[in-house]
Parts: structure tokens; sequence; C-alpha cells
């Protein structure tokens, strides 16, 4: 692996700062007690079949499903949520395409800002000889579409038909999603129905190309999101959620056509740390480019997530403070999360 391409079945560009991606400096390593193992132990992750919930008499069950997951891990895998394959696939081949663009075409979209409706960026911004974190992303606003998807590239030509249709029908399952979540917390489907429907989604493409020396660096530093609730799609397995119980890392299996749901930390903030927003991360590979495509959910831009008040008694006191979008926002802009520093514990 001469120049950092692979053998991926979608190989990426060799724009010149993607070139960069071969080269592996002795500093550009994640401190030896946070490097990824190679070979960790894959986790039992909870798998919740959505097929019947419309049906009356499996809803109960598959709520109750959702919130053991919800209070265990904070995070479970979903199947037959509805989302069809083609959908799926469009997706992640138009995030491949977009990744393997000439560089001048994503330039367009780079950005430090995080204020900003769409952007591209890299961790190697900071330089070759720091570079910890193997990735490369592009974030931009979902809904309502038709005020976004202007702004998205407009090329490859599929792209924003394709991740259109993604992020259309990934808003529909989070409604749904929204609705068992609540009910599993016991205050009922259409606790947020009108905030979430007016809500924020966001979606994150991630590229993490081979990595020559996957030992070395991380996709993703340790992290657990600001969203309601997060839907993945994944190309290959990657993700590695961290087991609160006994602080030990996980890898996802990989399970076809299922989607990855991690609790974030306004679910936390709702039901008042009865559910945990789950702390994970991205391992990297020396085989092959791994795309995952994360849409994140949350309320408004300005609507503060506050805890249910259902769920406040003397026994169990308000533990968190409020918080909107914007608020996380202006804590990311502010502080780096790749320094360990994290969204919910400044609600504590
Ligand atoms: O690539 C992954 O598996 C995780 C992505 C992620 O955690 C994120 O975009 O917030
Ligand atoms: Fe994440």
């Amino acid at each position: 692996m001469e120049d950092g391409d692979t053998s991926s079945s979608f190989p990426i560009g060799k724009s010149a700062q993607e070139k960069g991606l071969s080269y592996v400096p002795d500093c550009y390593v994640v401190p030896p007690p946070q490097r990824s193992n190679l070979t960790p132990e894959t986790t039992n992750v909870p798998v919740v079949d959505l097929a019947g919930l419309h049906d009356p008499g499996e809803r109960s069950h598959i709520i109750k499903d959702i919130g053991s997951a919800s209070r265990g891990l904070g995070f479970f895998q979903i199947i037959n949520h509805g989302v069809c394959q083609s959908v799926l696939d469009g997706a992640l081949s138009s995030a491949f395409d977009f990744f393997n663009l000439p560089m001048e075409k994503k330039l367009e979209f780079m950005s430090n800002d995080v204020h900003k409706p769409v952007r591209y960026g890299t961790s190697l911004k900071d330089g070759i000889d720091k570079v910890q974190f193997w990735r490369i992303f592009l974030k931009h606003y979902a809904h309502p579409l038709k005020d976004w998807v202007e702004l998205w590239p407009k090329s490859p030509a599929n792209y924003r038909e394709n991740m259109g249709k993604y992020a259309t029908e990934v808003r529909k399952l989070a409604l749904e999603l929204t609705t068992a979540i609540t009910e599993s917390l016991g205050i009922g489907p259409t606790y947020l129905n009108n905030k979430m429907e007016e809500g924020m989604q966001v979606m994150a493409i991630n590229c993490y190309p081979a990595c020559p020396k996957p030992e070395l660096a991380l996709g993703l530093p340790p992290h657990s999101d600001y969203s309601c609730f997060t839907i993945l799609l994944q190309s290959s397995q990657g993700l590695e959620i961290m087991d609160r119980n006994d602080g030990t890392w996980r890898a996802v299996p990989e399970l076809d056509s299922a989607l990855q749901v991690h609790v974030g930390d306004h679910l936390e903030v709702l039901s008042n740390g009865l559910y945990k927003s789950v702390v994970h991360r991205a391992a990297l590979n020396t085989e092959k480019t791994r795309i995952s495509i994360a849409s994140l959910h949350s309320l408004g831009m300005d609507e503060k997530m506050e805890t249910a008040k259902e769920l406040i008694d003397e026994q169990h006191p308000k533990n968190y403070k409020g918080s909107s979008f914007r608020d996380f926002l202006n804590f990311l802009s502010a502080n780096d999360i790749a320094e360990g520093k994290s969204f919910i514990q400044t609600l504590n």
C-alpha cells in the first residue's frame, strides 16, 4: 500500500491532500492508552425488529426492547426499519462518489465554522504530523429538505437525489422511533411530537480511508452525540461502543441492512439519566475505505431539551440543565472533543 489508496471497492481519489493520508509520521499517533485494539471483542448488541411497531399485539414488546436497550448500552441495531435497500445503497454510493471527487470540488465546502449548514473538513487541517483522526467528512442540515438541499453538493450528479431520499426516509423513521422511545419512558408516544416535527436533522457523512497503521490512529475520538438520538448507516464494520459497566470497547458486529441507533445527550437529559448517551468511536482498517452516514435528530435550533417533569421526584431530582442544538454548537466551537471535552458534562 504505497500511496494510501487501497483495494477498496470504492477507491478514493488521489488528490494531493488525500495522497498525504499515506504518510505515516511517527508522531501522528493517538496516545497508547486510547488506541484501538485491532481485535476488540464483538459485543452482543441488542437487535430490535421494528416489523410489528404498528401491530397493537406486538408494539408493547418492541417498546420494551427499545427501553431495555436504551437503559443498558444506550445503543441498539434495528431491522425491518422500513428504509429500503436501494435507498441505503444509493446514499452510500453517492457518499463514496462525493469523496472521490477532485479536491477542488470539495474545497468549496471546506470550513472550520461549526455554525455553517454545509461543511466539509478533514482531520489533516492541523498538519500531517498531528493526524490522530483519519477522517474526512461532509456535514449538512437535512430538514426541512427543501430549505437545505440547494446548498448541498451538486456533484456527483445524483448526490442530492440519493442523499435526499435517504434523509427523508430516515427522518420518517426517526419520528416513529421518537414515539416509541418516549412511550418506553412512560411519558407517552406524543410527548415530543410537535417539537420533533419542527426539529433539526443533521447528517454527518464520514469517510475513513484505509489506514496503513490503524493501530496508531482512530477515525473519530470517543464521544457521545448531542442529539436526542442518532441513526447510523455504515458501509462496513468499524464502530465501537463503550460498555459503561466495565469501560471496555466493543466492536459493533455487521448486520446486513440494519441501522444503528445511538442514545444521544438530549435523550439522557429528557430521561433524567434513565437512558445514558452511548460513548462511541470509529476504528480503522488497512484494507478498505469505510463510509458511515450519521443522521442526528434533535429539537429545533433554539428549542431547549428539558428533563421530563414526569421523571423528576424526590428520589430522582432533576439532574440536568436544559440545552438546545445552538448551545451544543457554541460548546463545539469553544471546545475540542478530541481532548476529551464532553457536552453532557456541561449539563450536569
Ligand atoms: O463512523 C462511525 O461509525 C461513527 C460516526 C459518528 O460517531 C458520528 O458521526 O458522530
Ligand atoms: Fe457519533
